[in-house]
């Protein structure tokens, strides 16, 4: 038996933009305390093509990287830049000692090996977490501590959850879409001991979804399906977190928006909802701020 985490009619906000404003200030306070120790932290990004989301997305992490006062390492490639020319832009962050992590934004143009270019990526300043040693460590550490980066997404849907008061441990948890920047890591870290939900991980295969959609204590969207998620599908309080980000023109404003994977109808059952935008986008940005002032102290502590 499951129990809806409220049992209200009427859900809550998960405040994405609130909380990341939160754990930023905490993080300004931490850089101050590491460059007073002689430490800047350094984010790097390296952007290859012109993708307006990819561009806005950078310049956002650029423009975070001030608030909080980490250095910024730009690296921007043409759209045809060949597989040989993204990988020397990834050795030189990886040997420019002003970045202290960087992160190559998602995702590369057709016809471009992205599982090659991360696993080039010096581990030690994975940003992301994305790379095949951190995501290990995630998969091996069930009860310890894990002394490197987390994907951005997974650990801000988690802080997202956990900073609303809300108890992950023994909640059933859907996950719809097992992309590697959410769906397949997300998991993980819900199932790790200190988290200890129980995850069910849904993709295109799946069949009865709206069946398991509806036992679930907690429903992570990020299937990349505008709506996928509908109202007869969500438990009466249940936690909804959207993390879908498609594109649509608004038919009054005739301007381009984001539509999530969760209804708005769902949104009227459920307990709690995570607003899109305002939600898991600004939550991401935090976590990839945490990650790189993380790494630089954890540098620091063991000089
Ligand atoms: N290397 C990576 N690439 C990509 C990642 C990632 O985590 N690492 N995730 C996404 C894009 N992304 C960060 O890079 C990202 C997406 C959205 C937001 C955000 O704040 N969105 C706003 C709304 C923006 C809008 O209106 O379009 C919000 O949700 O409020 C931040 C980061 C793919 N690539």
């Amino acid at each position: 038996m499951t129990t809806p985490v409220t049992g209200e009619t009427t859900a809550r906000v998960l405040d994405g933009k609130a909380t990341a404003s939160a754990i930023k200030a905490e993080l300004r306070t931490r850089v101050d305390a590491l460059r007073a120790q002689g430490v800047t932290p350094g984010l790097g990004t390296l952007l290859v093509g012109e993708d307006p989301g990819s561009q806005w997305y950078v310049a956002g992490k650029h423009r975070d990287c001030a608030e909080v006062g980490i250095a910024s390492i730009r690296a921007d490639l043409p759209g045809d830049a060949t597989q040989e020319e993204i990988e020397a832009a990834v050795r030189r962050l990886n040997e420019d000692p002003a970045c202290t992590g960087f992160i190559v934004q998602l995702p590369l143009p057709k016809g471009i090996d992205t599982n090659r270019v991360l696993e080039l990526v010096d581990p030690g300043k994975d940003a992301d977490g994305l790379h095949p040693t951190n995501l290990g460590r995630l998969v091996l550490r069930v009860n310890e501590d894990i002394d490197s980066p987390l994907p951005c997404t997974p650990r801000g849907i988690v802080e997202l959850i956990e900073r609303h008061g809300i108890s992950l441990a023994g909640k059933e948890v859907v996950v719809l879409g097992r992309g590697v920047t959410v769906g397949r890591p997300i998991g993980l870290l819900l199932t790790r001991r200190a988290v200890n939900a129980t995850v069910t991980l849904t993709h295109t295969g799946t069949k009865e979804l709206a069946d398991l959609v509806r036992r679930a204590d907690v429903v992570v969207a990020a299937a990349g399906v505008p709506g996928i998620v509908t109202g007869d599908m969500v438990k009466p309080g249940a936690v909804l977190v959207d993390v879908g980000v498609s594109r649509a023109t608004d038919p009054e404003t005739g301007r381009s928006r984001v539509v999530g994977d969760v209804s708005p109808e769902a949104a009227e059952v459920a307990g709690w909802v995570s607003p899109n935008p305002g939600g898991v986008g600004p939550m991401t940005r935090a976590m990839l701020l945490a990650n790189v002032v993380e790494t630089a102290e954890r540098a620091l502590a063991q000089t």
